[in-house]
């Protein structure tokens, strides 16, 4: 499977160029493009980038790739981003690696978005996997009463997580908040679920992220499929 996540990593390296400001993806899959990419860069390409997390920062200061933000510039070519999963409309879960809120501002700012994933990500409908919501503690069972009715509007239901790191504790984000892991099984309709969560006071972001994909890198046993959005 790691194979395979490089593979993608390499094939959406072909998409970046020379002068490029590129937001730099979160996760297993990102880390090998992160990589790949310090390789080039090592070879003299000149790249600036956006990390979407710590971890993204710190490994990309280890690859010698220059950074910056977006205080500084306003608009990223191209990010380059894994996924939990992604639809046939190029919408996606993202969020496993409690990144999604910086990686969908990153995503948000970029004029492209390439996701790279094994074959495993490719779903008909969203949602087996539990859909990361961004929240504040404060208030938390008043923000998850909303969710839970934001959940039943749009046809979907599920147990609400609130996600623990290794050490047992609640897992705290990069921004500093908790991450609620919904186990909704099928979402028919993501655009519509992430259009009622949005208007929750105490989630600050969740890992529908409709519309930002434009093409998505599979990597499977059969080899590699590129997906251009409709
Ligand atoms: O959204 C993310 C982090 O918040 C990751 O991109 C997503 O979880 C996929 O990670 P991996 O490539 O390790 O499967």
């Amino acid at each position: 499977m790691d194979a395979l996540k490089r593979q993608a990593a390499a094939k959406a390296l072909e998409h970046v160029r020379d002068g490029m400001q590129l937001g730099l993806g979160t996760g297993s899959t990102a880390k090998h493009f992160v990589d790949l990419l310090g390789e080039k860069v090592a070879a003299g390409m000149k790249v600036v980038g956006v990390p979407t997390s710590e971890a993204t920062r710190i490994q990309a200061e280890q690859c010698r790739i220059p950074l910056t933000t977006l205080d500084v510039i306003d608009r990223l070519d191209l990010t380059v981003d894994g996924a939990d999963e992604v639809d046939g409309a190029l919408n996606l879960i993202k969020g496993g690696g409690g990144a999604l809120l910086r990686e969908k501002i990153v995503a948000a700012a970029s004029d492209r978005m390439i996701v790279i994933a094994d074959e495993t990500k490719w779903v008909d409908a969203l949602g087996r996997f539990p859909l990361p919501v961004e929240v504040i503690p404060f208030g938390l069972a008043a923000t998850q009463r909303m969710m839970a009715k934001a959940f039943a509007e749009s046809g979907v239901s599920g147990q609400m997580v609130i996600r623990k790191g290794k050490d047992g504790h609640v897992f705290v984000t990069d921004g500093g908040h908790w991450i609620i892991d919904a186990h909704l099984g099928r979402i028919a309709d993501a655009p519509r679920l992430a259009g009622l969560l949005n208007p929750i006071p105490g989630v600050v972001e969740h890992g529908l992220f409709i519309g930002l994909a434009t093409t998505t890198v599979l990597a499977g046993a059969q080899g590699i499929r590129v997906i251009e959005r409709r």
